[in-house]
């Protein structure tokens, strides 16, 4: 225990700082060992629970300090007191290497080129009048969803297992790609590999951002980087057949008028690439890890599921199809979205901020350069302040109305402040439209001998909370297809 810091010395002055609490560190590697084994949001919530540090932690990734916010009280100091000096992004060398020949919108710092993209997904790309006339799209991909269902199993009289996990990923990834690009892609399993890939590539740290000042530490990342820069490649090379078809077809996208008109200086074909593949891979991965959570938790929870079924149902029997006009009357669906958020925040860690100014947050000061993660899926199942937090339970929002739309701060899956999610309305239509539809025309039952509190719920390993396993469900169609 030689490394151990006694509980007085952890929430140290240092040159005039009084720095956030921290755990006991090693040399060289800092706090890295405490992270080994289990999942990042889940190893932070465990130590800042074991080292008393409520709100805030000070942890040192090798040279790199980071400060891990674990309160819905220090996220409201982060996300709005000071969250101008909060708005940007960590660079780590990866990140720069996947953003040399465009920066879009989600790993670029703050500045003109971050506020001019951010401006035009407000007024152009994302707004609340282009969400809707995507509808025709999403309502498009929605009937191919509930067909290819049928299709593999659950046509009447039929009872196969399906992979809905996959199903619900090629659905949220066709109704992006269509709605932003105009069309489907040929290749949308290519595409969705390049997604996978883009998480784990730009979550890699290197030992160059953990030992900047080792030149050591540089010369052994080689490998890393090498792999970024082959993989940016190939993704750039993918995107330039996809944009390169669009423009032949001459479609009217927002981004190439733009572009064509000369009106901004900001954007090159290169960040046209960059912003069209954050607004694919920002949509894609998200809004699919929603949608599978949702439909295990309905599976674990029958009596929840047979709520939601009875809802939409009443709503649509007489139209015998679901519109989407007709979603914003179905509370409960909505609370079991809230809830599914709630427990199963898709971006647990947000996506890392940087500190751009020595702030002082709740009296602690958090110095200049610190990366910042604020671990949204902690505190959205704080027992401080959430009932039974561990527990699935949609009714909470009948008496609750904390809303996930930045203004409370025990609940953020789409972050808050100046980086809160552009593309929160359209990933919410395309979750609400495809779940009405499957609760609509299927009746679900699990793979034989597996009973409701026996669903697998394992995460993957990685910066996303995404499902370890596919979600497999037997499909019974108890309404005709609309024709
Ligand atoms: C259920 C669906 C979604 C969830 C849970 C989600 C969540 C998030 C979160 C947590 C952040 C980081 C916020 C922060 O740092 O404070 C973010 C950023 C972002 N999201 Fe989403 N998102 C979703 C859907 C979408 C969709 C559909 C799009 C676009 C098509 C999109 C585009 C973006 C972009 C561009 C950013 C970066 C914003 C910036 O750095 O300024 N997201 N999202």
């Amino acid at each position: 225990k030689c490394y151990y810091s006694n509980p007085s010395s952890r929430s140290g002055h240092r040159g005039g700082l009084r720095l956030p609490p921290r755990p006991w560190q090693l040399p060289v590697v800092g706090s890295l060992h405490h992270l080994l084994g289990d999942l990042p949001h889940r190893s932070l919530r465990r130590l800042s629970r074991r080292y008393g540090c409520p709100h805030l932690m000070l942890l040192r990734f090798g040279e790199l300090p980071v400060v891990v916010v674990s309160s819905g009280e220090a996220a409201r100091e982060v996300m709005r007191t000071h969250d101008a000096a909060f708005a940007t992004r960590p660079q780590t060398a990866t990140v720069r290497i996947l953003t040399k020949q465009g920066q879009a919108i989600a790993l670029t710092p703050h500045g003109d080129h971050w506020r001019w993209l951010r401006k035009l997904c407000a007024v152009e790309l994302l707004s609340a009048a282009r969400v809707r006339s995507f509808r025709p799209v999403r309502e498009e991909e929605a009937a191919r969803l509930v067909g290819a269902v049928a299709a593999s199993g659950g046509g009447s009289g039929n009872n196969k297992l399906v992979n809905l996990s996959e199903m619900m990923a090629a659905y949220v990834a066709d109704t992006a790609v269509h709605a932003i690009m105009g069309r489907r892609l040929d290749d949308r399993d290519g595409f969705l590999r390049y997604v996978d890939e883009a998480i784990r590539v730009a979550s890699g740290v290197t030992l160059a951002d953990l030992f900047p000042s080792s030149w050591i530490a540089g010369a052994l990342s080689w490998r890393q980087a090498h792999r970024a820069e082959v993989y940016r490649q190939g993704l750039f090379q993918f995107l330039d057949a996809v944009i390169t078809e669009h423009m032949e077809r001459k479609s009217q996208d927002v981004l190439l008028r733009i572009q064509s008109q000369g009106s901004s200086q900001f954007l090159t074909m290169g960040t046209i690439k960059a912003v069209v593949f954050d607004l694919f891979s920002a949509g894609t991965e998200t809004a699919a890890t929603t949608l599978q959570w949702a439909m295990a938790e309905l599976m674990r929870n029958p009596d929840v599921m047979s709520r939601a079924q009875a809802e939409v149902r009443g709503a649509f029997m007489s139209r015998s199809k679901v519109l989407e006009e007709g979603l914003s009357n179905l509370t409960y669906l909505h609370w079991v979205i809230k809830e599914t958020l709630r427990l199963h925040t898709p971006g647990p860690l947000l996506i890392p901020r940087e500190c751009r100014e020595t702030c002082k947050v709740l009296g602690y000061d958090v110095p200049k350069g610190a990366m910042v993660l604020v671990n949204a899926w902690a505190i959205s199942r704080d027992p401080q302040s959430w009932e039974e937090p561990e527990q699935f339970k949609p009714e909470r929002f009948q008496s609750d109305t904390r809303d996930f739309r930045g203004n409370d701060f025990e609940f953020t899956p789409f972050g808050a402040g100046r980086r809160i999610c552009p593309g929160m309305s359209f990933g919410l239509a395309n979750v609400e439209l495809a779940l009405a539809n499957l609760l609509f025309y299927f009746d679900w039952s699990l793979p034989d001998g597996i009973l409701p509190n026996q669903v697998d719920m394992t995460e993957a390993m990685g910066i996303t909370a995404r499902r370890k396993k596919d979600l497999w469900l037997r499909a019974k169609m108890c309404l005709n297809l609309p024709h």
